[in-house]
């Protein structure tokens, strides 16, 4: 089961930050998320179900990991205190109550943060633009560039591989990695096949083990590539960590998904 697809290229859209917040209500491509068949639906049956949605928790997901450490003071200038067990690395809690009564956390593993989000299972959420390009969700949007997170999506290979090596003849290349679709599209780009075998980590191990040659995987201070034996040869795209809200919680609940993501523009901008 996937959401419903439309037409359009969502994940440019997606990522294209909006001018002055998210205003579903003008928004021409949410305005055609039912193709019309909003019309065979009641104006009691609408309003039943906004107030149903009114009255339900807003949620809120969150990764795990190094994205949550960068997030913290964010959270923080956006004015989410969560309940003290969020911090206790010991507790196996997963849903966290916040100070405000309508608003909960989940915390769960970066790449599902954008399938939560997509199914509406939450309605907000923070994910790197690694992940919401690999999974193209159309029913996702994001609004806010966080600016954490930073890193950049690389082609690498041996360094002994390089010299006698030149990208711009390749025409086929087999590849390891977390993200076969964004390393299909841009092999397909420029007219290159790529063969993909997905891992979940580690890529670095798969050259030296004979595993692909070639590896698709997030750079930062460069450290992995190096120890591994591994230089860069194509640049793919930079990662940071997006706010990312589902597309149909913007159309049914507008100011209290919209005020949310006014605080984390602000604690964005002050960051
Ligand atoms: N080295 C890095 N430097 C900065 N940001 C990174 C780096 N690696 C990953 N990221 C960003 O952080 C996000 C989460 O990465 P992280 O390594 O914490 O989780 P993961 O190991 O990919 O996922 P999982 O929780 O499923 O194990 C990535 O999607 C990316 O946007
Ligand atoms: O350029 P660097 O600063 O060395 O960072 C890059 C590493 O960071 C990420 O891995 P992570 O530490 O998240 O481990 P993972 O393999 O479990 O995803 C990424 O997959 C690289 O392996």
């Amino acid at each position: 089961m996937r959401p419903p697809i439309r037409g359009t290229s969502p994940r440019r859209d997606a990522l294209r930050p909006e001018r002055g917040g998210a205003d579903p209500e003008t928004d021409p491509e949410t305005d055609s998320d039912n193709g019309g068949h909003a019309h065979a639906v009641t104006q009691t049956q609408a309003t039943t179900t906004d107030q149903a949605a009114a009255n339900e928790k807003l949620v809120l997901a969150l990764p795990k990991g190094r994205i949550l450490d960068e997030l913290a003071p964010m959270l923080d200038h956006a004015g989410i205190e969560p309940e003290a067990a969020f911090s206790d690395d010991d507790s196996r809690q997963l849903r966290f109550t916040t100070n405000h009564p309508e608003l909960d956390i989940i915390r769960v593993r970066s790449f599902d943060v954008a399938t939560f989000v997509a199914f509406g299972a939450a309605h907000l959420g923070v994910a790197g633009n690694d992940v919401i390009m690999e999974f193209d969700y159309p029913e996702l949007y994001a609004p806010v560039d966080l600016g954490i997170g930073h890193c950049r999506m690389a082609v690498a290979q041996p360094r002994e591989l390089v010299k006698d090596d030149d990208p711009a003849r390749w025409s086929h290349v087999r590849i390891a990695t977390k993200y076969p679709n964004i390393t299909k599209q841009h092999f397909a780009a420029r007219g290159v096949q790529a063969e993909t075998v997905k891992l979940n980590g580690a890529m670095e191990l798969a050259p030296s083990l004979g595993l692909c040659r070639r590896i698709v995987d997030l750079v930062s201070s460069g450290k992995t590539l190096k120890a591994n034996d591994l230089v860069e040869v194509e640049h793919i795209a930079n990662v940071t960590s997006r706010l990312i809200a589902n597309r149909a919680a913007l159309k049914t609940r507008p100011h209290a998904l919209g005020d949310w993501i006014e605080r984390f523009r602000e604690a964005a901008d002050a960051a």
